[in-house]
């Protein structure tokens, strides 16, 4: 895939984002009200930049195909929160469209990928009419990108299982999420796609496709939440058009991509406005806890509510938590939409790299920290399991994780068992 010349804009001072405030708190999403100078950090300037183009492409098209999927389940009026057999269909078609365009960018190498989903169910007899509308839905996302492109659903089985590599900390890995945040998707909630690239054991790379995130002024008196529920209702009302731009009632734009370059920056831009430039983000300036805000799961089973409630006690956080499915969190840290990012999973629990790689490098580009709860930097080079895998994750800036990782040697247990066994290549098992 032939790297278009963009021009990236970088905020001219991080003055806009040091506006300390006390109450009321409000959401605030700035980047592109921010002053801004324009620099020239064209992808053929960055040692991953065609790569970098090529997983904004790949999380774009994987996007496309998980909105027409959410807007058919509104529109027919099927969305049961206990099926989760059309998010499925969402979760293997993101998952073979990014493998698809990754493989067309760079045809002469081998892709190595680890995901989230394998093919086993597709390839019984009872997965085959799932198989056909997955394989209907990638090849009409597919053509708009390369007209005439068809892919069989053999093809597609096989696609799908490019994402079974183990990882490790040698050489270069794709890690993906095709749909992070599914009970946010059935729910029509948040959700979201994420890629992210490892070269020897570290992060260079990280995209993250928000199809119901609001771009810009989600400003709203009953807080982000709010808005974020009515962006993708506003997507959803949207089922049937062929146009993808949605907008608030209060006319922001919805769909956000979040992306990051080791060394060269976060940066945000509308998922599904190509020409717009991306314009680089920060994490809030904020360390007095009174004047933070903390994001968990809504899912008290993926994060223990209880846990980050008596952290924020600890800490001195007067702000109640906003919850959110998925690694748009991430995106929000970064944006300095919040400031603390938490997250307290059950301690049998194992996370894998796909729900963190892409989030990770955003926040760290961001000028913001993601360790565990001890204050020890992910590490995503160990296979499919992320490490340390027990005692939780907490980011925010620099000044506040300190104070976090403080907190939590008075709040969260040292963790009983740190070797774990080798993760399984694909499924969900482990979750
Ligand atoms: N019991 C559990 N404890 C912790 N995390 C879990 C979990 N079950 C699922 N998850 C993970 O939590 C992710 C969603 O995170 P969040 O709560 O921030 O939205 C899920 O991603 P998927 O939706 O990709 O499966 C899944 O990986
Ligand atoms: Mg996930």
């Amino acid at each position: 895939m032939q790297a278009s010349v963009r021009r990236y804009q970088r905020p001219a001072s991080n003055t806009h984002i040091a506006n300390k405030r006390r109450t009321p708190w409000r959401p605030h999403v700035r980047p592109h009200a921010a002053p801004s100078v324009v620099v020239d950090v064209a992808p053929q300037a960055l040692q991953y930049g065609k790569e970098l183009e090529s997983a904004k492409a790949a999380v774009r098209l994987a996007s496309k195909l998980c909105q027409i999927v959410q807007r058919q389940l509104s529109a027919e009026e099927r969305v049961d929160k206990k099926d989760d057999s059309p998010v499925t269909v969402a979760d293997y078609g993101a998952q073979a469209v990014v493998a698809w365009a990754l493989q067309r960018a760079d045809p002469s190498s081998r892709l190595s990928m680890v995901a989230e989903e394998d093919s086993a169910e597709l390839r019984r007899p009872a997965g085959r009419p799932m198989l056909e509308r997955i394989t209907q839905l990638i090849n009409s996302v597919i053509s708009e990108a390369e007209p005439g492109a068809q892919l069989s659903p053999e093809e597609v089985l096989e696609l799908i299982d490019l994402g079974g590599s183990p990882g490790g900390p040698t050489g270069r890995h794709w890690v993906l999420d095709p749909i992070d945040g599914t009970r946010g998707f059935v729910g029509m909630r948040q959700y979201a796609v994420c890629l992210g690239m490892l070269q020897d054991g570290e992060v260079v790379l990280g995209v993250l496709g928000c199809p119901n995130l609001p771009q810009g002024s989600v400003v709203e008196e009953d807080g982000l939440e709010g808005a974020a529920q009515r962006a993708a209702a506003a997507a959803a009302a949207a089922a049937g058009s062929s146009s993808s731009t949605t907008t608030t009632s209060s006319g922001s734009s919805v769909g956000c991509l979040f992306s990051a370059h080791r060394n060269h920056g976060a940066y945000a831009e509308p998922l599904w406005d190509e020409s717009s430039a991306p314009v680089q983000i920060r994490v809030e300036d904020v360390s007095d806890p009174r004047d933070a805000r903390f994001m968990e799961s809504v899912e008290s089973r993926h994060s223990s509510h209880s846990t980050t409630a008596a952290m924020a006690r600890e800490l001195g956080v007067v702000l109640p938590p906003l919850r959110m499915d998925s690694q748009v969190k991430y995106g929000l840290l970064s944006r300095g939409c919040a400031s603390i990012f938490m997250r307290f999973p059950p301690p049998a629990y194992k996370e894998k790299i796909w729900d963190h790689a892409a989030g990770f490098v955003i926040v760290e580009e961001a000028g913001g920290l993601v360790t565990d709860a001890a204050g020890v930097r992910l590490d995503f080079s160990r296979g499919r399991f992320l490490h340390p895998l027990d005692r939780g994750i907490i980011a925010a800036p620099p000044a506040l994780h300190e104070q976090l990782v403080k907190a939590a040697t008075k709040v969260v247990p040292p963790s009983p068992s740190p070797s774990p066994s080798p993760a399984p290549a694909g499924g969900k098992s482990g979750q």
